[in-house]
């Protein structure tokens, strides 16, 4: 379990202060992934040093299983970091060790036996699908092969936590989701907190329970995947639930345009004939997207309802439907660029 508690991080530059964290707070439970996501410049680099205690935080703390980090002495800094397993964009590995040799730097700086470093290498490298690989050195592995490396390394010290920093932004599409199922998979069998640091809505979809959108240094939405995605307005869901640009029918000859968002078991019932037939009009389905989201089906669809349809009654009748509901402006349905952030 790792919660943040308040966590402010001021730079000062001469007489100017920046503020680069502005009382952050979340709580990640074990054996669950939390996703921050954010521009740049929002403040993910600042919380990654300050939850690693490579910087300080102004105030505010971070706990890790009941042990408070903030508060360790600067001589038990090291041990206090060892419960916190790094990933990092680029691997970050040692060229001139090999595999099993970036495996076993952390364990040697902890004085582990050598025989002990030579067993838990081996076994961390077949943790993460590269046996085999003891002795190949970093320039003769592939981007992916590099970041399980980087995630063994991580595991060496048996951390509580796995801090990701944008751990597959340097890989392709199909090595990046491999990568992330990866990480899903140890999170679930070693029952790790893990914390996913990313600017791509695809790693949150992919591996994470919930997530933070950080803006400013502050935490501007958060929660449950399935909850915020679950928020029409919210832009977390339109970048989770993204639509394509619409072309509905404008001025007098179009209708209201009605955004709908059906979950779980709502996602397989008819309520576009349901609401055909009750008000005797047409819907013209104007875009859609079908998505799977921490499990659970969404469907999004935006319609135009028939001119001069009762939108309120519509909206009233779909929410009594259990189906999130609303109306948008029609020259807003035309808009493109959904999905980004
Ligand atoms: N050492 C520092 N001294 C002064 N200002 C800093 C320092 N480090 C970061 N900042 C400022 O704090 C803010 C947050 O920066 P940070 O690097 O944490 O953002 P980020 O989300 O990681 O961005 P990126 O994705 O580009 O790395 C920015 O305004 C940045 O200029």
């Amino acid at each position: 379990m790792i919660t943040v508690t308040d966590l402010r991080k001021v730079y000062r530059q001469g007489k100017r202060e920046i503020v680069a964290l502005d009382g952050v707070s979340l709580s990640v439970p074990q054996g669950s992934v939390h996703g921050i996501i954010g521009h740049s410049g929002a403040g993910k680099s600042t919380l990654v040093r300050c939850l690693t205690l490579l910087d300080r935080p102004t105030s505010g703390s971070v706990d890790i299983n009941g042990t408070v980090l903030s508060a360790v002495k600067d001589s038990e800094v090291r041990a206090a970091r060892r419960r916190i397993g790094m990933v990092f964009q680029h691997g970050n590995l040692l060229d001139s060790r090999t595999a099993a040799g970036n495996v076993a730097h952390p364990l040697e700086l902890a004085g582990t036996p050598k025989e002990t470093i030579r067993e838990r290498g081996r076994e961390l490298l077949r943790l993460v699908g590269l046996e085999g690989f003891e002795n190949a050195y970093p320039s003769q592995l592939s981007g992916g092969q590099r970041q399980r490396v980087g995630i063994a390394r991580a595991l060496a010290a048996d951390p509580d936590v796995l801090l990701c920093d944008e751990p597959t932004s340097a890989l392709d599409p199909a090595t990046t989701d491999e990568i992330l199922d990866l990480i899903r998979d140890l999170t679930d069998r070693l029952g790790l907190t893990v914390v996913v640091i990313t600017h791509e809505m695809h790693v949150v979809k992919r591996i994470c329970d919930s997530v933070s959108l950080l803006e400013k240094g502050r935490i501007v939405e958060h929660g449950p995947l399935t909850d915020v995605a679950a928020r029409l307005d919210s832009r977390l869901a339109k970048a989770l639930l993204p639509l394509p640009p619409a072309e509905p029918v404008l001025g007098a000859g179009g209708g209201d345009v009605v955004d709908i968002l059906m979950t779980g078991a709502s996602a397989q019932e008819p309520v576009l004939t349901g609401v055909a037939r009750r008000f005797d009009i047409d819907l013209n389905v104007l875009a859609g997207s079908v998505e799977t989201i921490g499990g659970t089906q969404f469907g999004h669809l935006r319609v135009q309802l028939s001119p001069g349809a009762d939108t309120a009654a519509v909206l009233d009748y779909l929410r009594g439907q259990g189906v999130t509901a609303k109306a948008i402006d029609p020259a807003e349905a035309a808009e493109a660029g959904e999905g980004e952030l």
